[in-house]
């Protein structure tokens, strides 16, 4: 069986209603790092980038976004450096065990300025918002999965529920676009 993500492969629960977040904890058998999320993600997806950090065979990461003011960094701080200090993401690693804890968007201008990245598969809870698509999907190649296996992989996350896209879903490239045509005048603020 076509292997994309431990937590997308044999289907997803809806979210529970009510839930109000939970605990990260990175891979680290002693003094994991660990970040409390106060609330509900939201935009839950598959991403197939490069950027986003996957589980061990995966070939997908998982992420969703949540407010940054409820993102706290309850242990190991001293642990996270930022993997790529140029990416619009600043995604927060644990220099141990490579895992992401949460990226972050510093640039005010930025449509998701605001919001963090999250992999919700990193806590123990359950009732978190399910995947609702499949981004960047042909960027999964930029890894090394063989371009003759798309098709496949399209077909089985359409199966999953999860519409496969190249970059972002339409509602989120839509919103990006307005935010960008309200800031150069295009459309009115
Ligand atoms: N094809 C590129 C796409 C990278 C990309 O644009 N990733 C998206 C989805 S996470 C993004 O918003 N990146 C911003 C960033 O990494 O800072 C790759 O796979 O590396
Ligand atoms: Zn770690
Ligand atoms: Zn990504």
């Amino acid at each position: 069986m076509l292997k994309l993500h431990p937590s997308i492969d044999n289907g997803f629960p809806p979210a529970s209603p009510g839930f109000a977040g939970g605990t990260l904890k990175c891979k680290c058998a002693s003094n994991p790092v660990t970040v409390r999320i106060g609330s509900q993600t939201a935009h839950n997806h598959a991403c197939g980038c490069t950027k986003c950090w996957k589980p061990e065979g995966a070939i997908f990461a998982q992420i969703a976004v949540v407010g940054r003011d409820n993102v706290n960094v309850t242990s190991g701080a001293e642990k996270l450096q930022v993997v790529d200090p140029s990416a619009t993401i600043q995604r927060y690693a644990c220099r141990d065990c490579g895992t992401h804890m949460y990226g972050r968007i510093e640039n005010t201008k930025h449509p998701f300025y605001g919001l963090d990245f999250v992999h919700t598969e990193l806590s123990d809870e359950t009732g978190w918002s399910p995947p609702e698509f499949a981004a960047f999907v042909s960027s999964i190649i930029e890894s090394g999965v063989n371009p003759d296996s798309m098709p496949e992989i399209r077909a089985r996350l359409t199966e999953l529920g999860l519409q496969p896209y190249d970059c972002l879903s339409p509602p989120l490239m839509d919103a990006i676009a307005t935010h960008i045509a309200k800031q150069t005048g295009a459309l009115p603020a």
